[in-house]
């Protein structure tokens, strides 16, 4: 794709998208440009390992971008879009991975009348398998929507939602992966209390969730279905679901991904005040 990317924050989230686009040659590392706010360190990092552009000068790294990519907190919207404004030209397509804060409100905080399209990805996007939803603006034309789905689609999976569940989708695609994360925390601390060999638990670990994937991916079965495929009456995984029961494991994570949509809620109430 011969688009210049500029990417408006170096963390965590931006460094996973690059080096997914990097290993995917979406485009050339010299159209890739990322800023932060001033950590030089960070920027060094990036054009080491991914070999992309870096600059301290954030009004040039916008002015010079055919697509810009939010990648600062949701807390730091405001101070942004104030300070990019001017650097905006009429062609710049505005991709916003911010949690909770609204096409509405960058669209209302820009001079011209840009493309403002809202991204949410997941880390995972470091390997190419982010699992990632895409909400356009009221502005976004459809060609700019292609470029920001193909682009995205370099680092995963995408689909096309409505803004107004993409609270919903954050809490089951952007933070979900920190929660399988802590299951598998969960097991490891069992594996090490066992002292099994840390190796072959990692690899039983990995490999365990990759088959309940594609199993998920292939099956025509339902997730109800194949949980009960697996568990004898009497047998091993019955004893072990009964005190997840008994522990309210299910209603634990309806809670948890019900409070992770109402914070993002929460993030676009605090800062587009
Ligand atoms: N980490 C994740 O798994 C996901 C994060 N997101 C969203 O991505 C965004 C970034 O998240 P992380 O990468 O985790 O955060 P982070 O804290 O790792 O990175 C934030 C970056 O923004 C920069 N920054 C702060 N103020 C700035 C300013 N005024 N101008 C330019 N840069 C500025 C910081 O220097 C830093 O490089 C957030 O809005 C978050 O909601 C979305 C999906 C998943
Ligand atoms: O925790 C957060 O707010 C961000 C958004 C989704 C994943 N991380």
């Amino acid at each position: 794709m011969n688009k210049k990317i500029a990417f408006i924050g170096a963390g965590s989230m931006a460094e996973a998208i690059i080096s997914g686009m990097v290993a995917k040659k979406i485009v050339p590392t010299n159209q890739i440009i990322a800023t932060n706010h001033s950590n030089k360190e960070r920027l060094s990092y990036l054009e080491e390992k991914y070999d992309v552009q870096t600059s301290q000068d954030r009004k040039s790294t916008a002015s010079g971008a055919d697509v810009v990519i939010l990648a600062m907190k949701p807390k730091d919207i405001k101070v942004v879009l104030e300070e990019l404004d001017e650097a905006f030209h009429k062609d710049t397509i505005v991709v916003s991975l911010l949690a909770g804060i609204s096409t509405t409100f960058i669209e209302k905080n820009l001079s011209l009348p840009l493309s403002v399209i809202r991204v949410m990805p997941n880390t995972s996007a470091m390997i190419g398998e982010s699992a990632t939803t895409i909400a356009k603006g009221s502005k976004a034309s459809k060609e700019d929507v292609v470029t920001v789905v193909t682009l995205m689609q370099s680092v995963g999976t995408t689909n096309l939602i409505e803004e107004e569940k993409m609270d919903a989708y954050t809490a089951l695609a952007g933070s979900a992966p920190a929660f399988y994360y802590y299951m598998v925390e969960a097991m490891d601390q069992f594996a090490k209390d066992q002292k099994l060999d840390e190796a072959v638990s990692k690899q039983l670990m990995t490999q365990t969730i990759k088959g309940v994937a594609a199993m998920l991916e292939n099956s025509e079965d339902t997730p109800a279905n194949l949980r009960k495929k697996i568990t004898s009456p009497g047998g091993t995984t019955e004893a072990g679901l009964k005190v997840l029961g008994e522990k309210d494991f299910q209603e634990a994570v309806v809670a948890c991904l019900t409070r992770t949509q109402e914070r993002s809620k929460e993030l676009r109430e605090d800062f587009e005040k």
